[in-house]
């Protein structure tokens, strides 16, 4: 069964601490392209810049690499944007196999997911490193990360869905949060962190659109 790689988030806004370690697992994957799945309304955050301004940012950053496209089923979804509901519908769609990228942060996280259980019932799970030597999830998960875990990525192929990856991805230390204060910012070295962290297009359009110039977007 062929294989798609989905990087969901709120994208708020999107960095190359998204696209850089979920790109660089494609080859060992062996998928050949990656979307980003913006969410519509994002279950636990409150996200005040709306949902057309961060795909525009998704679509201006999917042209720094041609593996890159928006999906954009989510937002044709009721709200909030439930991974469960989502992947359900993307599997009936598309009648693929799915690779959910998140990143460690939302593993340790995810037994506050809505119906978090019924994940791998959707999908494999592909968590890249978000900070720290080591993953280090809570011991509320463990059992169920050492049912489901495996390193070895031909079982992506081999089984339509239920592995879960602690993929040893390359440490992007960066967060959207940051991005956001450092736009609000007026000294050199944000400006810096932003060029470093943000595709140009991207931060064009936050200057355009004047985002995130008070802290409370
Ligand atoms: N620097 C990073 N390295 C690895 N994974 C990341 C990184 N930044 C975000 N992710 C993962 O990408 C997904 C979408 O992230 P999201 O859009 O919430 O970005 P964020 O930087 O965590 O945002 P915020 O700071 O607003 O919470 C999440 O699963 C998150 O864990
Ligand atoms: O389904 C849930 O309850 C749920 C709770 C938190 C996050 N998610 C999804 O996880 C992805 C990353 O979320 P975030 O908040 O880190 O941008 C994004 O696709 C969200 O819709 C999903």
């Amino acid at each position: 069964m062929a294989l798609r790689a989905i990087l969901g988030g709120t994208f708020n806004p999107p960095h190359y601490g998204h696209i850089k370690p979920a790109l660089s697992l494609l080859d060992s994957i062996g998928v050949s392209a990656l979307g980003l799945m913006p969410c519509k309304i994002a279950p636990h955050k409150q996200v005040s810049v709306n949902e057309n301004h961060r795909v525009n940012m998704v679509e201006l950053c999917c042209t720094e690499d041609p593996r890159l496209y928006v999906e954009s089923l989510e937002l044709s979804l009721p709200s909030p944007s439930y991974t469960v509901r989502t992947l359900e519908c993307l599997q009936q769609k598309h009648q693929d196999s799915i690779c959910f990228f998140i990143g460690a942060d939302s593993l340790y996280n995810i037994e506050s997911w809505f119906e978090w259980e019924r994940l791998l019932d959707y999908c494999h799970l592909v968590v890249m490193r978000r900070d720290g030597e080591r993953f280090s999830p809570p011991s509320s998960i463990v059992a169920w990360l050492d049912a489901n875990k495996t390193d070895d990525y031909s079982q992506l192929h081999e089984k339509q869905h239920g592995c879960v990856i602690l993929a040893d991805t390359p440490l992007h230390p960066v967060s959207s949060t940051e991005l956001r204060s450092a736009v609000a910012s007026t000294s050199s070295a944000q400006a810096d962190l932003l060029k470093k962290w943000v595709p140009p297009k991207v931060i064009d359009y936050i200057d355009t659109h004047q985002l995130y110039q008070d802290l409370s977007n």
